[in-house]
């Protein structure tokens, strides 16, 4: 086994949970769109790495297929990816694979991000905003103003909202380690898209941090071509 897939420890105060577990079927790639290459790069790794540089030095559960473990550990060693993460396996939904790497969590202390893989684009700034407010609240999810109108659709008719209303939503989601839990102890619900919804329906208030347009999720096949184009104009650190 490569040496950086370890054991969590109990030194973490902050985790990120990594959901890597779907299998891309908007995509219509035969690889899971987890592993595509962005600038010579697999996804999954652009995410890691943003992670590995926030202040709040979360320990980072990878959740990924079963059927992946082993093509993963022939990719951390094709590309010597070194930075320390512990591997399990997804569910069958988004819902189940949180639950699978909340398990892991024993500290009911500690902040736990929600990230979704497919979203390489995070800044460590963003993290470490959306950490510091669910220090604060016990709950941040990152969003971003609609920059569209936006229109509702009920009986066939359309009506307007109210623009500065509607936020748009990304990863990560970050809460206290204690309501992530409880939350997630509730039966699935085909509603739940997100960490928020689940949190919600549990009744607490969900806060938003500030996201950013580029923050953009991989879901279908231009979606690799545009990331490449925003990561390209993003600064180096
Ligand atoms: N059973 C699942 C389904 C989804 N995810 C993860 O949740 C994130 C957001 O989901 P989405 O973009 O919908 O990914 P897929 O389910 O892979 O895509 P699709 O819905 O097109 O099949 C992704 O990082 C995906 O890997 C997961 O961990 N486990
Ligand atoms: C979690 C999420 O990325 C927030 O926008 C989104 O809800 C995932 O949705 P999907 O249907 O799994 O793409």
């Amino acid at each position: 086994m490569a040496s950086n897939l370890q054991s969590l420890n109990s030194n973490h105060l902050n985790y990120v949970i990594i959901v890597a577990g779907g299998s891309g079927s908007r995509m219509q790639s035969n690889l899971p769109k987890q592993f595509l290459l962005l600038n010579g790069k697999p996804v999954l790794m652009h995410t890691i790495e943003a992670f590995e540089q926030s202040a709040f030095k979360p320990g980072i559960i990878l959740v990924l297929p079963e059927a992946y473990h082993t093509y993963w550990q022939q990719l951390i060693e094709e590309y010597s990816f070194t930075i320390p993460h512990q591997l399990v396996s997804g569910g069958e939904t988004r819902f189940h694979s949180v639950k699978q790497g909340l398990d892991l969590i024993t500290d009911t202390d500690a902040l736990v991000a929600v990230q979704d893989a497919v979203r390489p684009l995070v800044s460590p700034a963003i993290i470490d905003d959306a950490y510091r407010c669910a220090a604060e609240h016990g709950t941040a999810v990152v969003a971003v103003k609609s920059r569209d109108s936006i229109r509702q659709v009920r009986d066939g008719k359309s009506v307007s909202l109210i623009r500065d209303e509607i936020y748009l939503v990304q990863t990560p989601q970050t809460f206290k380690a204690s309501l992530l839990k409880k939350a997630y102890e509730q039966p699935f619900n085909s509603t739940f898209t997100d960490d928020a919804s689940v949190v919600e329906q549990y009744g607490a208030e969900i806060k938003l941090t500030e996201g950013d347009h580029s923050n953009i999720k991989i879901t279908f096949p231009e979606d690799i071509a545009i990331a490449e184009l925003l990561l390209n104009k993003k600064p180096q650190l």
